[in-house]
């Protein structure tokens, strides 16, 4: 990678880096113009460092042969398989031995994350309507992807003690708008995993959102979830705030927060007018136990997706 700091951007080979344009625990992103074929990108920048210690920090017993960014590695190789309308599209991966940054570059997806919550003008349920079906495509894409091949995640986990990965990080902030409506699902590939069993996350992990978790997730020593179920859990928490400005189960603290989601039954405000249908399709994604909750093709022909 040729990086020219001579001007004040920062040129990567064909890309000339501009300014931040998204950013989480995974890292940051930033615009990107591609003077080869004049367009825009989204350059996702990682730390393999950062990847090695969260890797490293969830590996317990002997160390395996490979390293972990052999995984990180291999988990992009099927991410560039992913093709789907409704799933961000990695155009390809920028990687220097020599150097800390791994940059992914994403197709730009222009009017970026759907909603930013908590807001007072959440959406219409028609828009939310129209946002979730799509949501609900790319998902299913992925989830039969990862499914269908040997997925990396499996192997991951395996090779990760059980450690508990989530599948994806859904969530109002991962659903990106395109210039013309239609939404992609970003940070599908890279597993999102937390540590440790009292429910605290591990300073700078890469650990999905606290309050997009499923119930099942939550419980102490409990290692194995499903991880479809458990994005549907986050669609639907997802759902809630497109509609309602905000996560479903709020709380000062995130053990307080976890309580919550394991406890409380989801409420809707008084003050908002939405359908009977909504709301029996939100009160199905939030159900507590993952073996009652719907799944995705029962969502897909559920009364509210098909009204
Ligand atoms: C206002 O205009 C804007 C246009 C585009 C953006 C934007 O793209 C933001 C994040 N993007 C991404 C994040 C990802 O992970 C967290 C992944 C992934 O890893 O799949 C891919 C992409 Cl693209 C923001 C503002």
């Amino acid at each position: 990678i040729s990086i020219d700091k001579s001007g004040s951007f920062l040129q990567l080979n064909q890309y000339r880096l501009m300014e931040q344009i998204g950013q989480g625990s995974y890292g940051l992103v930033k615009l990107a113009y591609s003077e080869e074929d004049s367009t825009h990108y989204a350059m996702k920048i990682l730390s393999k460092k950062r990847l090695l210690r969260q890797a490293g920090l969830m590996r317990r017993g002997p160390r395996k042969a490979t390293s972990p960014l052999d995984r990180v590695y291999r988990e992009i190789a099927v991410l560039k398989k992913l093709d789907h309308p409704n799933v961000v599209k990695l155009v390809e991966v920028l990687d220097d031995p020599l150097e800390d940054s791994l940059y992914m570059v994403f197709e730009l997806v222009k009017q970026g994350e759907v909603l930013r919550i908590p807001t007072d003008n959440p959406l219409s349920e028609k828009r939310a309507w129209s946002i979730f079906r799509e949501s609900l495509l790319g998902l299913e894409y992925y989830t039969m992807l990862s499914s269908s091949a040997i997925s990396l995640k499996r192997i991951f986990v395996y090779t990760v003690h059980h450690q508990k990965i989530i599948h994806a990080d859904i969530k109002p902030g991962n659903l990106l708008l395109t210039e013309f409506g239609h939404v992609k699902i970003a940070d599908l590939g890279v597993c999102n995993e937390f540590l440790g069993d009292d429910a605290t996350i591990s300073n700078g992990s890469t650990a999905g959102t606290p309050a997009f978790r499923a119930p099942e997730t939550l419980i102490p020593g409990q290692n194995e979830y499903c991880g479809r179920a458990a994005d549907v859990w986050a669609l639907g928490a997802t759902l809630y705030s497109l509609i309602f400005g905000n996560v479903p189960f709020l709380a000062d603290s995130v053990p307080l927060l976890y309580e919550k989601i394991k406890q409380d039954s989801v409420k809707f405000p008084e003050n908002h007018k939405v359908t009977e249908n909504l709301k029996s399709c939100i009160v199905q994604m939030l159900e507590k136990n993952p073996t009652q909750r719907i799944t995705i093709p029962q969502l897909k022909t559920s009364k509210w997706v098909t009204s």
